[in-house]
């Protein structure tokens, strides 16, 4: 029997915990499925080569002939892909919690090492698809890992789902590529529906940049 990750054991207790909310359409869901066999066993090893495609695509100086051909390839790819498009609740992208970053490629590849009602601890690689400029993390994709890491927090943190009503980054030292980060997010309190939320994100001891932000628990039904 393979181990459970610290999020899959986490997210099974979540999905027991709040199994009497109402059952509801809104948000994000609290009663998810977790189907970790959606994709079958090589999805992550697919979601890795899309990355490292625009990891590629990011770098590459290409010919125009060669711009011609991976057009003409990408073409049919799109095409098989087309055919086997499915709604966001039963794709596995984002529901994948035995990936890193959940099998979404549209977040910064990380590793929960702890995840519960006292913070989320993970680790994140920016590549060079994420690049902003002089070998440096494009701030906004900073952004991006500190929402879903607060925003995974504010969910355990509170046993609900929550929106982000505001996130503020400061940038404190360039967020280096290709290297090891730590992120932890922790809720720091709540009032009600109010779940505030903070993050840090460290490059060993150097403080690369930190977050507030204020999540709302959602109502049932609520988008
Ligand atoms: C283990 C696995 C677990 C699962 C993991 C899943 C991880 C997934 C993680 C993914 C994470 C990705 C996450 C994403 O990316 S979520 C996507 C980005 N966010 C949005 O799209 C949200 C858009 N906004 C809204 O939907 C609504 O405005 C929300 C829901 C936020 C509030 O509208 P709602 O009608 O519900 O509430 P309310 O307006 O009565 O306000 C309630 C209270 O809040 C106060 N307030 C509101 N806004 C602000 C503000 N800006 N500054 C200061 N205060 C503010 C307000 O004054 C009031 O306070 P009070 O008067 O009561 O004192």
């Amino acid at each position: 029997m393979t181990q459970k990750s610290p999020l899959q054991k986490t997210a099974t207790s979540f999905a027991e915990e709040s199994a009497d909310e109402p059952h509801h359409e809104g948000g994000f869901r609290p009663d998810f499925d977790i189907d970790l066999t959606r994709g079958g066993p090589r999805y992550g090893e697919f979601i890795e080569e899309v990355r490292t495609f625009m990891d590629r695509v990011k770098a590459a100086l290409p010919s125009e002939e060669l711009v011609a051909e991976v057009i003409d390839e990408l073409k049919v790819l799109n095409a098989k892909l087309d055919e086997v498009a499915i709604d966001e609740w039963r794709a596995p992208s984002g529901g994948r919690i035995d990936l890193p970053a959940r099998g979404n490629i549209t977040l910064p590849p990380y590793e929960v090492d702890d995840a519960g009602e006292e913070g989320v601890h993970a680790r994140l690689t920016f590549r060079r698809y994420h690049l902003g400029g002089n070998n440096a993390a494009h701030g906004g994709q900073v952004a991006v890992a500190f929402d879903d890491l607060m925003g995974m927090a504010g969910a355990l943190g509170s046993k609900g789902i929550t929106r982000t009503a505001y996130l503020t980054v400061n940038y404190r030292a360039i967020t280096p590529l290709d290297t090891e980060l730590k992120l932890r997010s922790w809720v720091d309190r709540m009032e009600g529906r109010k779940v505030f939320l903070r993050a840090t994100l460290h490059n060993g001891e150097t403080l690369c940049a930190e977050a507030d932000g204020l999540f709302i628990k959602l109502k049932p039904g609520q988008p």
